[in-house]
């Protein structure tokens, strides 16, 4: 049997800064991974300001910001009309060290942890090794894990998932995850195509409204990422075909046969889990919230989880602060996912199916007044850069 002060299921980029933050506040931490390594998953690829901020707190921020690009302006474009409108977190720099989004693919984070985490005397990080079950009494969680040779046992204090959207460890505490599942599917793109020599003035961040075909264009160090919603009449072979991707190319720049590097069908879901804790179990990450990833908040707000959680944790595990404050965690994130997350990641995606100009024009013109008035653009900024979010959590006693 395996004796440890916490278990975290799930060596993503969620799982890892929790592990890692334990790990130097002292605390014995045993990450447990089902897969063979961090999955390289493309999807999150924008760490928002305060992320940033938090990250570097663990040393890992210089690390990333070598390797990604900063995008201080993103644009919200209509392809009807041809508007652009531009914000520029550059405005922020009286709030934050990092005025701009960075864009960097997020398994460059998870795995540079799980290095880290390999080489820290506090931590152990178990690739291959899969969470089979989980019990739980008033003094700590007792788990089963299937390893490639063996099934062991693992006794710990606390438990700690971060184990995706299909979460094992949410399944055995049987919390329900409450929301919807988008009916249309969507198609990611990525191309080393130097867009930006076909469209003038382009920002690395681009969402471009179009009742017909809306798109984010999105750029990361090593492509050009293109999301767009998937004809529902198409099969997924049909959707990520040559000729599909040639119809996208044709309208989006007037070229075919332009190399991709990846072609991806997405499921997108707006759920919350009814509870953050039970007991001496608490969800992060995806396993607690998903959203669509219009504005970059899944794995951000994940990250925002695992340092509110955390700090309470070690204060915790020391013996200055009641257990209670574990369920402060849970109103907290939980309300952050509901009320801001949720809330925006929704409305940005009515926006984008709709168009700016649709209707009576009343979104475009609510973003240009946003644009034009200095307080409305701050406070629609710190919106955006995750700031309000993290503040009005923090309000929640
Ligand atoms: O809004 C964002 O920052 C991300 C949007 C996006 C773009 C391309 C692919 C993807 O999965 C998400």
């Amino acid at each position: 049997m395996i004796r440890t002060q916490v278990v975290i299921a799930g060596a993503g980029p969620v799982g890892t800064v929790a592990a890692y933050f334990l790990a130097q506040q002292g605390i014995d931490v045993l990450v447990l991974e089902a897969g063979a390594d961090c999955a390289l998953d493309l999807r999150a690829s924008t760490f928002h300001p305060p992320t940033l901020e938090m990250l570097d707190t663990l040393g890992i921020t210089p690390f990333l910001l070598e390797r990604g690009l900063k995008a201080p302006v993103y644009h919200y474009r209509d392809r009807g009309t041809g508007d652009v409108i531009d914000f520029d977190l550059g405005e922020l720099h009286d709030v934050t060290r990092y005025p701009f989004r960075l864009q960097c693919e997020q398994y460059h984070l998870a795995r540079a942890l799980a290095e880290r985490l390999d080489q820290h005397p506090k931590a152990s990080v178990r690739f291959g090794h899969r969470l089979v079950s989980v019990a739980q009494d008033e003094t700590g969680v007792d788990l089963v894990v299937e390893t490639p040779f063996a099934i062991e046992r693992v006794r710990a204090d606390w438990l700690i998932g971060a184990d995706g959207a299909g979460s094992t460890v949410r399944k055995w505490l049987g919390v329900g995850f409450e929301g919807f599942t988008y009916p249309e599917k969507f198609l990611c793109l990525s191309t080393t195509e130097p867009l930006e020599d076909y469209l003038p003035n382009l920002a690395y961040v681009n969402y471009v409204a179009d009742p017909a075909e809306w798109l984010v264009l999105l750029r990361v160090p090593s492509v050009w990422r293109i999301l767009l919603p998937a004809d529902p009449d198409s099969s997924d072979s049909e959707l990520v075909s040559d000729a599909n991707r040639d119809r996208v190319f044709k309208h989006l720049i007037g070229k075919t046969g332009v190399p991709t590097q990846h072609r991806t069908i997405y499921r997108m879901h707006q759920r919350v889990a009814e509870r953050f804790r039970q007991g001496r179990a608490m969800l992060v990450g995806d396993s607690a919230h998903l959203n669509n990833p219009l504005g970059g908040f899944g794995m951000n707000s994940g990250i925002h989880d695992a340092f509110n959680l955390c700090q309470r944790l070690v204060r915790i595990i020391n013996g200055t602060e009641d257990e209670a404050s574990l369920d402060q965690f849970d109103r907290q994130r939980r309300g952050a996912a509901r009320s801001f997350i949720q809330a925006q990641t929704i409305q940005t995606m009515e926006m984008m199916k709709q168009g700016l100009a649709a209707g009576q024009d009343r979104r475009r013109e609510e973003l240009l007044r946003t644009r034009a008035d200095p307080e409305l653009r701050r406070q629609f900024l710190l919106r955006q850069a995750m700031f309000q979010s993290l503040r009005d959590a923090e309000a929640i006693a």
